[in-house]
């Protein structure tokens, strides 16, 4: 069990009905326990496409993805949700936080509408290592976006998932800010065995990654291990180019 890859998508096809091309062509992806991976390609490779169906947000129309071993594309609701709310952090560029629950109550609201029990002390721990301790009363409108982020990543943790799904997650942030979000989903790699897989444009981001996979027009191309930014950019150069 500790071998299987936490998510593992094997030849995933997926068309949008009235789109002519296909979003993703035969995608195949092993992600293992407790990496980073990032997932690099031009506007429209399908880089959320994919992302959405190895979370189980999305059904592709054929192929097999499995979290932590387990097949999700057979489940139906509501099993297919509650293996997401088991296994699944997420973390989104426009951080989808709701403004009218405090950071405490916007952290524990996944675990609300699971109907499980919240782990408060967890709870607790993770918002103190995002760097929000004593904030927990405060609502999301009066933090800026660099702390709205990091409200995000506390919910994304508290639910212990085994792999955190982060779309553009520095997207709306300033260098600086963005760094400070991507040293805390290092630290939750390194510190916690969470992995992450991260959808970004950034080089520069997805040198925190583990590994860097390469979309164009819905497949894999190119993958980098232990990437650096200057060897992301001169891949995603070449790519663009195809
Ligand atoms: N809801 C949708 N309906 C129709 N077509 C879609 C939909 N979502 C995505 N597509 C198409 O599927 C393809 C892949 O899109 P996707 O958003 O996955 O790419 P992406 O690499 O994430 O792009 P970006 O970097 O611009 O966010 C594109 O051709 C896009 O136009």
């Amino acid at each position: 069990m500790e071998n299987t890859p936490v998510v593992e998508v094997h030849d995933l096809i997926k068309t949008y009905p009235g789109a002519g091309v296909r979003a993703l062509d035969g995608v195949s992806v092993a992600v293992a326990r407790g990496s980073f991976c990032a997932v690099m390609g031009p506007s429209g490779s399908g880089k959320s496409t994919l992302l959405h169906c190895a979370a189980g947000l999305d059904r592709a129309d054929s192929g097999r993805v499995r979290l932590a071993g387990e097949d999700i594309e057979r489940l139906k609701e509501p099993r297919l949700t509650e293996a997401r709310r088991r296994r699944v952090g997420f973390v989104f560029q426009a951080y989808n936080l709701l403004d009218s629950l405090s950071v405490w109550h916007n952290v524990l609201l996944p675990q609300r509408l699971a109907g499980v029990r919240a782990d408060k002390g967890w709870a607790r721990e993770v918002i103190r290592r995002v760097g929000l301790a004593g904030r927990e009363d405060e609502r999301p409108a009066r933090l800026s976006g660099g702390q709205r982020q990091r409200v995000a990543l506390a919910r994304a943790l508290a639910g212990r998932p085994e792999v955190i799904f982060a779309d553009e997650p520095t997207g709306a942030l300033d260098l600086a800010t963005g760094r400070e979000v991507l040293g805390l989903l290092r630290e939750a790699v390194d510190r916690m065995g969470t992995a992450i897989v991260m959808v970004t444009h950034d080089p520069a981001a997805a040198a925190w990654a583990d590994r860097a996979v390469f979309l164009a027009d819905g497949r894999v191309v190119d993958e980098l291990t232990g990437p650096t930014a200057e060897g992301i950019a001169a891949r995603m150069t070449a790519v663009s180019a195809r």
